[in-house]
């Protein structure tokens, strides 16, 4: 049913640069949740400190109730056996086919047989719609199709939580659309933690249940899908919006005053020039014979609330 990951007051620097401080949230078990934020404001470096290859400075991370910035060497290996990991580039061995590649787990960490590995493997490389190609190289196949095997040997030890680190990238949009769909259906089907970075609005509108942003060295929200969508935090809204307009600058953060005058500019002609601004994007379903978990229900509602009451403001 996957496990929930708490954070508290978590920080990270490396010597004197504080990639973030004080990140707080909760990762519900079994949710997807996505984490944006211009690049360089330290995504990767929270994904590998989840993980535990990071240490933090300071803060908690609870996972299944175990704080693992607390944990020695050898307790954190059991603890990252929890966890799926999907590189960028799927992270791949180069030498070794796609069927060895996602068999390696299995014949690195548990002492399964042969028949049963074989098994295992061709189970995880139908859900990714990888079959008949076992006897591929990495070199010989598409960049999606690396993906996929990537997220096929991330699900061989049946992990609990999955971190996708920018599943997305290098893919054209119809990959995209398929990869995405992809990991919806997964969701659904084994039920576990989900954490994606990704740079694709379009992705982080349609697929999580909820949605985290790091600028500043902070966590300005994380919270349900529905409320970054519709929330009027000028920073949530450039970024979901993909504008120049608003606090986040080419390098760094703008200027106060060259904020506040971009952001007049724009409430003056934001209805007329961007109606879908704050637009609630309809959810990425689960596929066609895939039984959708009871959350379903309850975000069908959050929604047509939240769907309700903008039609009463909109009159
Ligand atoms: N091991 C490390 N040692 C020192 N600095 C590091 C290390 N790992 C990351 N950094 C620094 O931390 C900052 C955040 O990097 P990170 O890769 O997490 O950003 P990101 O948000 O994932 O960026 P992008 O969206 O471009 O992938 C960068 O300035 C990077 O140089």
């Amino acid at each position: 049913m996957g496990v929930e990951i708490c954070v508290e007051g978590l920080t990270k620097s490396f010597g004197h640069q504080v990639i973030w401080q004080d990140v707080s949230l909760t990762l519900p078990a079994g949710e997807v949740s996505v984490m944006l934020g211009p690049s360089g404001t330290g995504k990767s470096v929270f994904l590998k400190t989840l993980v535990g290859l990071l240490k933090p400075d300071r803060g908690s991370v609870k996972i299944a109730g175990r704080d693992i910035t607390r944990l020695r060497e050898h307790e954190l290996y059991e603890v990252r056996k929890l966890f799926g990991v999907l590189f960028q580039d799927g992270a791949l061995f180069g030498s070794m086919n796609l069927y060895d590649n996602i068999a390696f787990p299995l014949r690195e960490h548990t002492r399964k047989s042969e028949s049963e590995i074989r098994r295992i493997v061709l189970e995880k490389m139908e859900m990714v719609g990888l079959i008949g190609s076992e006897a591929k190289l990495p070199g010989e196949i598409s960049g999606g199709m690396r993906k996929r095997a990537g997220l096929a040997r991330a699900l061989v030890l049946d992990p609990e939580i999955i971190l996708f680190d920018e599943p997305d990238s290098g893919l054209d949009p119809v990959r995209v659309a398929y990869l995405n769909q992809l990991i919806v259906d997964l969701n659904a089907q084994i039920d576990a933690t989900f954490l994606i970075v990704t740079h694709d609005i379009a992705s982080a509108r349609q697929v999580p249940d909820n949605i985290g942003l790091l600028f500043r060295r902070e966590l300005v929200m994380f919270g349900p899908r529905e409320e970054l969508l519709t929330s009027d935090e000028p920073v949530v809204r450039q970024f979901l919006n993909g504008r120049m307009q608003g606090p986040i600058g080419m390098a760094e953060e703008k200027d106060a005053a060259q904020v506040e005058q971009e952001l007049a500019a724009l409430s003056g002609s934001e209805t007329a020039q961007a109606p879908g601004s704050r637009a609630l994007t309809p959810r990425l379903l689960p596929g066609p014979g895939i039984t959708r978990p009871p959350r379903w229900e309850a975000i069908a509602r959050r929604e047509a609330e939240l769907r309700r009451r903008k039609a009463v403001a909109d009159v």
